[in-house]
């Protein structure tokens, strides 16, 4: 076999069917729904995108399908240097597309996968090229049929049992010598045949011998609906969540005043906490933790203290907004954690209602809203009643690729 700098193959991934059998779902096409924590097709995309042997990328896409492509593109970790084009009424047109492209790169082999297989691994790839290297013009990854078969009538009596001995199911990636696969192509259309469902049998029309090789119990390909949830079932499983958390710390002065307000509620008090704006020291302390999350700076980043406009403003404001920036960063709010360090008032009575404002801000269950209080034992600015400190935690998890 060659040396692998001298021996890449060329990729074509086929992706423009609109996934009729796996029905409607707001994502789009199947290839586009999200399995673990990003499309489909990301995932296909990165196994080739991470394997040395691969040579130019080709992905042909439905036409409708630009947008959602692009945001599944950027969900990939390899790297992104693929060519698009459109693909066509069938499979096979797609492919025939796809293989045009290829044939301006000079690759010499292809290797022609379903963007919806996206289990399909390296050592697979290997088989497959250690095939063609072994003088192969087509090879056929297959898994021998397990099961006994049937054939029925329409009306669904069994007729007979077929023998499986030596019947196996077609997988893919179907590699070939491009020039010869894109000859067969040209010629299966020009003959106005559209309905071959893989290549290897379009390589068996055009009387190329296709060489089969062990294909892999994983690489299934998502069709219907229930397939898509067990790909996400079993990635999810597998997943390390991105939780993560953030503090946030803030101290007003207290003066002479009526009262003051934490995390939205006005409690009347001798005094009241000075700032430009309605000095909630909770929520600002909370505002930072959010902000914390997706490194999206500090409050003061965002509501400058110079700006006028913030005088008097509610902090709900600033806790909305920084919750707006964590969503748009993909991020899921799962708790909000505030402890409140104050001689006086009394937090205890105020507490619920607290909760409840800061479960109305972010949008979130009450449950995942909590506020302690603690005195500070007379001790420091705090025990000498001159402020009001606030610690805050924001847990947060993150899905890659995901910005809403
Ligand atoms: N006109 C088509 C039809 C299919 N494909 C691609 O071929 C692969 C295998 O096809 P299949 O599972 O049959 O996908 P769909 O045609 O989308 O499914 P359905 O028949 O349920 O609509 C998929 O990656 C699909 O996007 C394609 O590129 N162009
Ligand atoms: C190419 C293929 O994946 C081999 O199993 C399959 O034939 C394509 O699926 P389709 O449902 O026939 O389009």
């Amino acid at each position: 076999m060659q040396p692998e700098e001298q021996f890449s193959c060329g990729v074509v991934i086929v992706a423009a069917g609109r996934g009729e059998r796996a029905g409607q779902s707001a994502e789009g096409p199947k290839q586009y729904r999200t399995i673990g924590d990003r499309p489909v097709i990301a995932h296909t995309l990165d196994i080739f995108a991470t394997w040395p042997g691969a040579g130019p990328i080709v992905v042909v896409i439905h036409p409708d399908d630009e947008a959602l492509f692009a945001a599944a593109r950027m969900c990939m970790s390899g790297r992104a240097d693929l060519s698009v084009v459109h693909g066509g009424a069938t499979r096979q047109l797609s492919v025939l597309a796809g293989l045009e492209a290829l044939s301006g790169t000079g690759a010499p082999y292809v290797m022609i996968h379903d963007a919806v297989r996206p289990f399909i691994d390296h050592a697979l790839l290997g088989r497959c090229r250690e095939a063609l290297g072994s003088g192969a013009e087509a090879v056929l990854p297959a898994i021998a049929v397990a099961d006994t078969l049937k054939r029925t009538t329409e009306g669904r009596l069994v007729e007979e049992t077929v023998p499986r001995a030596g019947l196996y199911a077609a997988q893919t990636p179907q590699c070939f010598r491009l020039e010869a696969i894109l000859a067969a192509h040209r010629r299966a259309s020009a003959s106005g045949r559209s309905d071959f469902t893989d290549d290897a049998s379009i390589a068996e029309w055009a009387g190329l011998p296709v060489l089969l090789v062990e294909g892999a119990a994983d690489n299934v390909k998502l069709t219907l609906k229930r397939d898509i949830s067990m790909a996400d079932e079993r990635l999810s499983r597998h997943a390390v969540p991105d939780v993560r958390t953030g503090n946030g710390y803030d101290v007003h002065q207290l003066v002479e005043g009526d009262g003051v307000t934490l995390c939205g509620v006005f409690i009347p008090h001798e005094r009241k906490l000075s700032g430009h704006s309605d000095a909630d020291v909770a929520l600002h302390a909370l505002t930072d933790a959010l902000l914390a999350t997706c490194g999206a700076g500090d409050i003061g980043d965002h509501f400058p203290p110079s700006d006028p406009q913030w005088k008097g403003a509610p902090s709900r404001i600033f806790l909305e907004h920084a919750a707006k920036i964590v969503r748009e960063h993909g991020g899921t709010i799962t708790n909000a954690d505030i402890s409140l360090i104050a001689e006086a008032p009394k937090v205890g009575p105020h507490r619920q209602q607290m909760r409840e404002n800061l479960a109305a801000m972010l949008d979130i269950d009450l449950d995942r809203c909590s506020i302690k209080a603690t005195t500070n034992e007379n001790l420091g600015f705090v025990g000498r009643k001159e402020g009001i400190a606030a610690i805050a935690t924001a847990t947060v998890v993150y899905h890659r690729g995901k910005k809403n």
